[in-house]
């Protein structure tokens, strides 16, 4: 077990290592957790030399948690994480971080931030403790926060005053992490809790009905997610959702749709269709890359409508160092999470590569290339395939 720990440390030591020599390279010091986020195209983690050890060094940390850890509170703390997706969603729609920005570094005591938020102090002064102690807002003396860095990435950056004012348009024009959070923490968060009943339901265990989704059985409805969405009731999941989309994007590499497809090489004026393109985020990306290409987002009408509002100008990674897990464990965990998610809201998945090439092949097509998103393999791959 010591010499498992220690090749563990081994691998940490070597990517850490690598992090500072790019930071000491370019004389930028590392950003530290108690300074909000200050987005910055110089930062020093979008240099590929950061973003490639800051996996490892990430695996590596989880991993050493799960093996030095005793089991039983391992597993308590996983089956009880539920409580941050509540306690975060809590945060992001009382306007804590927005109340907390425009506070400032001295922070606001909890009755201050509750009092402004119409909620009750002693409820809500668990909630940010709970999220502090997973180091998620900053509590600097006792029952007195402000953002740190994690908290500040939920920032819509609209006044406190327009928030309040204007519910409803919370997160349209904003960067969509928040929205995401949002959606993950609401909709997202009850489906799952209903993946049990839906996974052993005899009626529903072996069928893939998306309007029997765990995500409708938690909503008590069966019109599946899409029309659900557009009720009257649900205008803000509705809007947030479409923004969310954009939060998406923001996790994975801005030009992720750019690779593979050699859009370039297409004809002037040519007209791509993005069937169910949201409010048009993939498609925005691409034009602005490419000029001589036309767009046609084709998606719901409400979705469509809110679009408009919008600006719109390898398969096989390396096999990460031993002991990390092949697909390097809790550091890639999204692409598992993006599955999970498919599954609560419409009986679906994401399909693997295995079953993109089955998918191709019945078709007949033939798999030729596949561009990953990124460095380990995530995020939308871009596949090249011809006919066979
Ligand atoms: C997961 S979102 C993806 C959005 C977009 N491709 C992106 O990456 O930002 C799926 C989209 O499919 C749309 N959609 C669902 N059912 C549809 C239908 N029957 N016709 C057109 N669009 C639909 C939804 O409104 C939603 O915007």
């Amino acid at each position: 077990m010591a010499s498992h720990m220690r090749a563990l440390l081994h691998v940490l030591q070597g990517s850490i290592e690598r992090i500072e020599k790019e930071c000491q390279r370019s004389g930028v010091e590392f950003p530290v957790l108690d300074e909000p986020y200050m987005p910055d195209s110089k930062s020093i983690r979008l240099t590929p030399a950061v973003q490639e050890a800051s996996i490892p060094t990430t695996a590596t940390a989880y991993q050493l948690i799960a093996v030095v850890q005793r089991p039983q509170m391992h597993v308590f703390n996983a089956g009880c994480s539920y409580y941050l997706s509540a306690s975060l969603r809590a945060a992001i729609e009382t306007n804590a971080v927005e109340i907390l920005r425009e506070a400032g570094p001295k922070g606001l005591h909890v009755t201050k931030i509750a009092a402004q938020s119409n909620v009750d102090h002693m409820k809500f002064s668990r909630i940010m403790r709970f999220l502090a102690t997973h180091h998620i807002f900053k509590e600097i003396s006792p029952d007195v926060y402000a953002n740190n860095r994690l908290s500040s990435i939920c920032d819509t950056g609209k006044p406190v005053a327009e928030l309040l004012d204007r519910p409803l348009e919370k997160y349209d024009g904003t960067n969509g992490i928040a929205a995401l959070i949002g959606h993950c923490t609401d909709e997202d968060y009850k489906g799952a809790g209903y993946i049990t009943e839906h996974l052993t339901n005899p009626e529903m265990a072996f069928e893939d009905s998306p309007e029997r989704s765990p995500m409708m059985q938690a909503f008590g409805c069966d019109v599946g997610v899409w029309n659900w969405l557009e009720k009257p009731s649900n205008q803000l999941r509705l809007q947030r959702f479409g923004v969310a989309m954009d939060g998406v994007s923001r996790m994975r590499p801005q030009d992720s749709i750019l690779k593979g497809f050699d859009w370039g090489y297409l004809p002037n004026d040519s007209i791509v269709v993005d069937v169910g393109g949201g409010i048009g985020v993939s498609s925005i990306t691409l034009v602005k890359a490419h000029r001589h290409i036309r767009c046609i987002i084709q998606d719901m009408p409400s979705v469509v409508a809110q679009g408009k509002k919008v600006d719109i100008p390898g398969a096989n990674s390396p096999a990460p160092p031993a002991p990390l897990l092949a697909n390097m464990g809790t550091a890639n965990a999204s692409p598992y999470f993006t599955d999970l998610s498919m599954y609560v809201h419409f009986t679906g998945q994401d399909r693997t590569l295995a079953h993109i090439v089955g998918l191709l092949n019945g078709a007949g097509w033939a798999m030729e290339r596949v561009h990953p998103g990124d460095s380990i393999g995530n995020y939308l791959p871009q596949i090249i395939a011809t006919p066979a």
